[in-house]
């Protein structure tokens, strides 16, 4: 029987069904790393840790946000990459795609400062198990915060703000990327979600504010109310770093459920990631058809334009 509460219609567009991933169960790995002010040893470390995961199993590999730098206004212009030029120019990413085609996994690569002329991004590329750069994601949402006696920081007063949603199938699934701050703002993991997604990364680096009461609890909204998988990835804390980074990188299952998650020293995290689930969830606990569409709706501004 056809729903008075128009479910189809609290999504605009209609949601897309879930497709049908590659494939269904895959090992995530979870880099949680150090970062120093030392750009090589950065790059050289995170190819250990994702040469590390790889060999213990992991299909896709996550780094955190800004992996290569220091984090801080001071240093992102310093570290930035023209990542369009690629090769020299962005040894990062350089480094990225040798180790993924090389390995044959998918990685998504935390985050690092883009120079694009004189504009910065906080950047994150995903490549695929090919080494090609599937997709680029620059962080939306901008981190600009000001708790006095405790956390002021600025990300726009050096970076500009991303301008595009980025979802990307790979071969371990369709993945919606969201950037630290990205993360509090659900109408982006809701986008996603409404695009098909299986699962949600977001390279993040909450701090020790914030990080104890929302870090957990976000990741576990997003993945209770959009019925997905979500993977965090902080860095490690350096409780001597200008900025000191939570840690608690995780992983949690579509029912809200702490898959895997670690302190605040340097780890890698290998969890089990299996889709099937995602079918059994929303069959027992159908959000989807159960949306009230004659009361609020959800707009996909690019999707709606592109039509
Ligand atoms: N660092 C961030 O982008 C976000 C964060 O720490 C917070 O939202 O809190």
């Amino acid at each position: 029987m056809a729903s008075s509460f128009k479910p189809e219609q609290a999504r605009v567009p209609s949601a897309l069904p879930l497709p049908a991933p590659p494939l269904t169960k895959f090992n995530i790995g979870l880099c949680q790393l150090s970062v120093t002010a030392d750009k090589k040893r950065n790059i050289s470390h995170a190819k250990k840790a994702i040469e590390e995961a790889a060999s213990k199993g992991a299909k896709l590999v996550l780094l955190p946000e800004i992996w290569n730098s220091p984090y801080s206004n001071d240093s992102f212009p310093v570290y930035a990459e023209d990542i369009d030029a690629g090769g020299e120019a962005s040894p990062s990413t350089a480094m990225l795609s040798e180790v993924s085609k090389r390995l044959k996994i998918t990685i998504i690569g935390g985050s690092v400062p883009e120079r694009v002329g004189d504009r910065l991004y906080n950047t994150c590329c995903v490549f695929g198990a090919d080494g090609e750069l599937k997709a680029k994601h620059r962080k939306i949402h901008l981190f600009d915060i000001d708790i006095p006696g405790k956390i002021t920081f600025m990300e726009s007063k050096t970076l500009t703000a991303g301008e595009t949603p980025t979802i990307v199938d790979t071969d371990v699934g369709r993945i919606g990327i969201g950037i630290c701050y990205d993360i509090r703002f659900q109408e982006l993991a809701m986008i996603y979600a409404a695009r098909g997604a299986h699962l949600l990364c977001y390279p993040g680096a909450f701090n020790m504010t914030t990080g104890p009461l929302h870090w957990e609890l976000l990741q576990r909204a997003r993945a209770t109310d959009n019925q997905l998988y979500v993977a965090t990835c902080s860095p490690a804390r350096d409780s001597g770093a200008g900025y000191t980074a939570w840690g608690h990188s995780t992983l949690v299952g579509p029912f809200g459920e702490i898959l895997a998650t670690t302190e605040h020293e340097e780890d890698i995290i290998i969890a089990e990631i299996d889709y099937s689930i995602l079918d059994q969830r929303r069959t027992s606990l159908p959000l989807n058809k159960q949306r009230r569409g004659d009361l609020y709706q959800l707009v996909d501004v690019q999707r709606l334009d592109s039509k």
